[in-house]
């Protein structure tokens, strides 16, 4: 598995070109494309990034590659990143490694997405992967009663379970909130289910990425098969 990772990353590499800003992704796949452009660096390629999480910005400044933050940048040309779930339109559920906030401000960002991944994330429908919503820990009951609502209201119901780190402790991200993680089963329509999430005023962001992703690199045992989104 992490060898078709690191094909996915590998052929994503292919799209970058000398002088680019890129977003760089968080994730097992995401590391390998960072550490295969470090590689590239290293031999000579000038391009600046912008991590999508802390643990990126590690891995990205161990390898040698210059980084830069929103702030100082306008636009990204190209923002590389893995996904748990890629449907046939290419909406993605995102957040496993709990950095959808971050991977979403970065991809919207960006001119160009390209999600690598190997291909056991591809599904028909969107939602046997919990769905991550990114919470403030304000009022947390109340926000998952409006959550349950969204669910009712796009057709949708499942457990939702606040995420714990490995000590056992709630899951904090790297914005200092928390997530729930939805057991959706399947999702039907994840565009209104995305803009029902977006209008609760204590979900900060949630995994569902709609109309983001315009290229997939999906890694298998028969080889490597590119989507891109029509
Ligand atoms: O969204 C993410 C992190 O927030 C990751 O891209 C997603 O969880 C996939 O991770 P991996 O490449 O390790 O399977």
């Amino acid at each position: 598995m992490d060898e078709l990772k690191r094909q996915a990353a590998a052929r994503a590499l292919e799209h970058v070109r000398d002088g680019m800003k890129l977003g760089l992704g968080t994730g097992s796949t995401a590391k390998h494309f960072v550490e295969l452009l470090g590689e590239r660096v290293r031999a000579g390629l000038d391009v600046i990034g912008v991590p999508t999480s802390e643990a990126t910005r590690d891995d990205a400044l161990r390898c040698g590659i210059r980084l830069t933050t929103l702030d100082d940048i306008d636009r990204l040309d190209l923002t590389v990143d893995g996904a748990d779930e890629i449907d046939p339109a290419l909406n993605l559920i995102k957040g496993g490694g709990g950095a959808l906030l971050r991977e979403k401000i970065v991809a919207t960002a960006s001119d160009r997405m390209i999600v690598i991944a190997d291909d056991s994330k591809w599904v028909e429908a969107l939602g046997r992967f919990p769905l991550p919503v990114e919470v403030v820990p304000f009022g947390l009951k109340a926000t998952q009663r409006a959550i349950a609502r969204a669910f009712a209201e796009s057709g949708v119901s499942g457990q939702m379970v606040l995420r714990k780190g490995k000590d056992g402790h709630v899951f904090v991200t790297d914005g200092g909130h928390w997530i729930v993680d939805a057991h959706l089963g399947r999702i039907i329509d994840a565009p209104r289910l995305a803009g029902l999430l977006a209008a609760i005023p204590g979900v900060v962001e949630h995994g569902l990425f709609i109309g983001l992703a315009g290229m997939a690199v999906l890694a298998g045992a028969d080889g490597i098969r590119v989507v891109e989104r029509r």
